[in-house]
């Protein structure tokens, strides 16, 4: 196993407490984690543990109410960040090229030059022909994969993505998964994924860090051990993929059953 690169997203003692009218909820709990340069990092948990608020401090959506996190910026034409949702959130008054675009102009980079970019990763993300179409014209998964190329044009140095393919239906999914890998292969931005899916995460991610039911805390972090370039059929037929698929479930289900 190559040595772990520097790290990149440091999360320490991290803590969110959500206060209103009925009470207060304590969403995460003394969160411990590195993300480190250029890592796939899947967050798994149980409904309810807290992975979207994690994500969403990871972002500067959220604030912590206690612990701190630290994210490391080293270009400064590069944003931070950019977050992919799970509910396509594109602009549906805008075409598709345009929805990519916009976060290009607002970087001051110029309209000539933003089409070139937006182009390009419209075409890696196999929508070419579909520029001028409006979001609402095209398919969920095709809206996603707008959604994934408007932030992957801005060149972020951290990718943060929200369960990005659970609204697709299970075919498609596979196909996102794939084109997911295959340009996180060729680009290595650091990502911090969420999802449900033990496959997804395996398929993947570099590591998946477990997380405890509510409130969420890191229970467990695990080395995915396969090598790249992944291939997503090889990797399925594997016997580590089971047998990593079994020890990750087992873990999930303690989670799952009330103490
Ligand atoms: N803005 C908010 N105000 C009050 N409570 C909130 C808020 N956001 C999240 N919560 C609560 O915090 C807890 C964690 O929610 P969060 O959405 O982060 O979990 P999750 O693991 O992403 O869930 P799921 O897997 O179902 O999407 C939940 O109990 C949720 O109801």
């Amino acid at each position: 196993m190559p040595p772990p690169q520097p790290v990149k997203i440091a999360v320490r003692q991290l803590g969110k407490v959500f206060s209103g009218g009925s009470g207060s909820v304590r969403a995460l709990d003394e969160i411990v984690l590195d993300v480190h340069d250029g890592e796939f990092l899947c967050l798994l948990g149980p409904s309810g543990c807290g992975k979207t608020t994690l994500l969403r401090v990871m972002a500067g959506l959220e604030r912590p109410s206690s612990g701190t996190i630290r994210i490391r910026h080293d270009d400064p034409s590069r944003p931070l960040s950019a977050v992919v949702f799970q509910d396509y959130s594109v602009f549906p008054w805008k075409t598709i090229r345009e929805n990519v675009i916009f976060p290009l102009l607002q970087k001051g980079v110029r309209r000539t030059r933003a089409k070139e970019v937006a182009d390009h990763w419209l075409a890696q993300l196999d929508l070419s022909g579909f520029e001028n179409a409006y979001p609402d014209t095209v398919s969920g998964g095709m809206k996603q994969r707008v959604a994934i190329a408007r932030a992957l044009a801005v060149e972020p140095e951290t990718l943060l993505m929200d369960e990005p393919l659970a609204a697709l239906d299970a075919q498609l999914r596979l196909l996102l998964q794939e084109k997911l890998l295959e340009l996180w292969q060729a680009n290595q931005n650091t990502v911090v994924f969420v999802t449900h899916s033990i496959d997804e995460a395996l398929l993947l991610g570099d590591r998946i860090a477990v997380m405890s039911a509510r409130p969420g805390r890191i229970a467990t972090v695990i080395d995915v051990p396969f090598a790249r370039p992944r291939d997503p059929d090889e990797i399925r037929a594997s016997p580590d993929f089971a047998l990593l698929r079994d020890e990750i479930w087992h873990r999930l289900r303690r989670e799952l059953q009330p103490a």
